[in-house]
Order: C-alpha cells, then structure tokens, then sequence
C-alpha cells in the first residue's frame, strides 16, 4: 500500500529516490518572485467594473484572487484548522479513507497516482463530493469531531460562492442566463491538500505543472506560499493574500468559452520549514453532459476550436495525459 508522505517523512531525513524528478522537471534553484499583477478582485466593490474584470483576468491569467467575497474570515481559517487536525491524525485513522472502492466516495491518497506514476510527488490529500450535502457528508471524516459540520458549512458556502461568479463569467460571455447551472454545475468536489515540510524542496514538485479538468475552482491557500503560475512561459507565485479566494479557470470553461478565456498551468513547491495545507473546490459537470463551445460564440469568422464531447469521456483521459505530460484538451480540438 502507498503510504502516506506525511508520516513517512517525520521518520525520513531525506527525500525518498522515487520522489525525486528527472533534473529537467525539478524546480530545482529557481527563485520564483510572487506575482503583483494577478488580478485582486473586489467582490464587493463597483459593481459595473465586476464582470470586466473577470473576463479580463480570466482571459489574460486563468488566475485572480477574489477578496470581500462574503465567505467569513472565522470559517476560512476554521476548515484550514480542522483540516490540518485531519492530516495530524496518526497513520491508521487516516489509512482508513485508502480505498479502491467505487461506492467509497470519500477516499485518501497520496501523490496522484502511486501505483502507475513513475515518480511521486510530495503531496496527501483527502478527496471528497460535497453536493448535494446530504448524500455526502455520512461518508466523510468522523475525527476530527468537528470535520463535518466545518466542512459542511464551507462546502455550501464555496458553491454559493462559485455559482455567482459563474453568473458573472456567463453575463461576461454575454450567454443566456444560467448557462452555467444546472448539469454544467452538477457537482462540488474537494481535494484537502497537505504538503508536508520537505528535507530538499529543489528535487520534488508538491503537485507537477496541471490545469484543473473542471469548470472553476476556489482555493483557500492558507497563510503558506507555494503555488506558482506559469505566465508569459515564466513560473511566477500567487502570494497569499489574508482572506482571499485564489479563482482559476478550469479547462471545460476554456471550451465553452471557445478559447476566450483560458485555464492556465500551475504547480505546488513545498517548504523546507512549514507544511502547507490547502483546500480546493472544484465545480464540476455531470458525467454524460455535452460540453463544448457556446454555440452563440461561434461563427463563421470565429470557428468552434473543439469539439464536442461529454464530460465523462474528458475525464476518463485527462490524469493520463496530464501525468505523461500531454496536453489533456489536444484530442478535443478541431484543427483547421
Ligand atoms: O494546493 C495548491 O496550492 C493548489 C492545488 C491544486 O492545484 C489542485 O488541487 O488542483
Ligand atoms: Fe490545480
């Protein structure tokens, strides 16, 4: 069985061989700045200026970060709390969430893919549906006490959350109203990160360069850096902010927009001094949904650069291509 980095490293003074990246993929001595022109964007602020401004992030960063957003300061540094107590735990609480069984929803893992990558990357997560809430939450963590109500309360808060900057995304596209709700925002799915501190944090990735297979996602990133964004070919840091959302674009937003709006690569580097533990929700669409370009966006002089498919044959590809380093969206597109 994998085990997980986290109590293998507390025993392991160095980094483990199958941890360590070939020379050209490791971050190796790179001294990443932190971006001050990712986007801040005030959720609460002039209203007329809001949907231009996520376009516009969204079409030239993939990335902004959302202040005044309404979620309350108290339950973003709470979930972060209980999550670190979750990841504490010793071994065998969390081995429990191991699984390889379909009808186990709420499942451990460590790396990506332990059993089929070639190496492993410095990452445990805890991952878990979280909509509709009541179908979910029986199944997710008992310990720590307060796991689910935490969680549970943030959940529906981050979807609210989502869905209205999904509205504000779809009047930006200037689509039909609720173009994003219903089967397109099926979904909530939560990946509980936790990176642990790393003997030599310049031969491992936390998480390698991906884009999220989804619609959009809302990450809590806590007071740790480490996330960076590749922008202009350059790998830059998305600097935690005090009470901010980090919002990027996922790939099945950068389809229907037909290319407007883009998804943007990102990756994880860990710390030598700190464990990092972050948390992602993602929106996503139902499995037999028909995903592809917004018909009103195409036209004769603007052909649709992809084609159509349903969510679940783009999933059903995307870790591999994403762990062989294959752009996931190349089998989905029309070449002229
Ligand atoms: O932990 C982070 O900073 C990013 C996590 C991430 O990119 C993901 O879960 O897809
Ligand atoms: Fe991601």
């Amino acid at each position: 069985m994998a085990q997980l980095i986290s109590n293998m490293c507390s025993i392991q003074p160095v980094v483990p061989e199958s941890y360590i990246l070939p020379p050209e993929r490791r971050p190796g001595q790179l001294v990443v700045h932190p971006c001050k022109t990712i986007p801040v964007i005030d959720l609460d602020g002039d209203q007329n200026e809001l949907v231009q401004e996520i376009i516009k992030a969204s079409q030239e960063y993939g990335f902004f970060q959302l202040i005044n957003h309404g979620v309350s300061e108290e339950l973003m540094k709470d979930v972060l709390v209980v999550a670190k107590e979750f990841f504490d735990l010793p071994a065998e609480e969390k081995q429990r969430f191991f699984s390889e069984d379909p009808k186990q929803t709420c499942r451990m893992k460590t790396s990506i893919d332990f059993a089929r990558e070639k190496v492993h990357f410095w990452r445990d997560s805890l991952r878990h549906p979280c909509h509709p809430l009541e179908e979910h939450i029986q199944q997710w963590p008992e310990n720590p006490a307060r796991y689910r109500e935490v969680f549970g309360q943030y959940s529906v808060e981050v979807r609210n959350l989502s869905l209205r900057i999904l509205d504000l995304v779809c009047e930006g596209l200037v689509l039909e109203p609720g173009y994003f709700g219903g089967e397109l925002s099926w979904g909530q799915k939560m990946s509980v990160n936790h990176y642990p501190r790393c003997p030599d944090p310049t031969l491992v990735l936390g998480l390698p360069k991906h884009r999220d297979a989804y619609l959009i996602t809302l990450l809590n990133q806590g007071d740790v850096p480490g996330l960076q964004v590749l922008k202009d070919e350059q790998w830059v840091a998305v600097e935690p902010l005090p009470h901010a959302f980090v919002v990027n674009i996922n790939h099945m937003l950068q389809i229907i927009s037909n290319g407007k709006l883009k998804s943007a690569d990102h990756r994880v580097v860990p710390s030598s001094n700190v464990a990092r533990t972050t948390i992602a929700s993602f929106i996503r669409p139902s499995s037999d949904v028909v995903v592809q370009p917004a018909t009103s966006l195409v036209s004769e002089s603007n052909p649709p650069l992809y084609k159509s498919f349903t969510f679940g044959d783009f999933i059903g590809s995307y870790m591999k291509d994403t762990l062989e380093g294959i752009d996931p969206l190349e089998r989905f597109m029309i070449r002229p």
